[in-house]
């Protein structure tokens, strides 16, 4: 969350010439209904669910630029979807870089916490090696523009 899937996504396909899809987005035109919604009445395991779903069907379109949310990864079935049929990259964050940029958005139910920070930290240990090993490229977004790292990624696509 706040790596900046969804914001460099939309960029990259624009440059590309390609279809932009956010995961997030088809999950809710899908559902009639907002993520905080789902996660309010359904709880996670209900939302997992959809997105799963939405991510399958996703991938029956031809070729576009897809921004998953950032738990996608969790589902062994996500991952087989995304490592064998997608060049996936990796935005890697630092947890002060996700805090700072996600700190007024209210649409993540579940940084909605005391303590996000802590959120984070125990997600980013159990999420990491699971981005690494679905990831064609990694690119570190600290400190760095969208259009920055869209262009490092841009380069990063070309050279493989
Ligand atoms: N490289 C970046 N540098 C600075 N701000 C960024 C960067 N990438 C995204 N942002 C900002 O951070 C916020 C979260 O970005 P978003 O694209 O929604 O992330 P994600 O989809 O990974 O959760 C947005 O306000 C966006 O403008
Ligand atoms: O990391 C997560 O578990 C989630 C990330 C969100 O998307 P972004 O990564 O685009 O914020 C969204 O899918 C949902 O709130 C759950
Ligand atoms: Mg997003």
């Amino acid at each position: 969350m706040g790596a900046g899937k969804s914001t460099i996504g939309r960029l990259l396909s624009e440059q590309l010439n390609l279809p932009f899809v956010d995961l997030d987005r088809e999950i809710e035109d899908r559902a009639g209904a907002s993520i905080p919604w789902i996660f309010d009445i359904e709880g996670e395991a209900g939302f997992r669910e959809r997105e799963c779903a939405a991510l399958v069907e996703v991938f029956q379109r031809p070729d576009l630029i897809l921004a998953t949310g950032g738990g996608c990864v969790l589902l062994d079935e996500n991952r087989q979807l995304l490592s064998t049929q997608g060049h996936v990259v990796y935005l890697k964050t630092s947890v002060e870089q996700q805090l700072q940029r996600t700190a007024k958005d209210k649409n993540r139910p579940l940084l909605q916490t005391e303590d996000p920070e802590s959120v984070l930290r125990t997600m980013a240990e159990k999420r990491n090696p699971l981005y690494e090993a679905v990831a064609d490229s990694v690119i570190v977004t600290n400190g760095q523009s969208p259009k920055l790292v869209v262009q490092e990624i841009i380069s990063q696509i070309q050279v493989d």
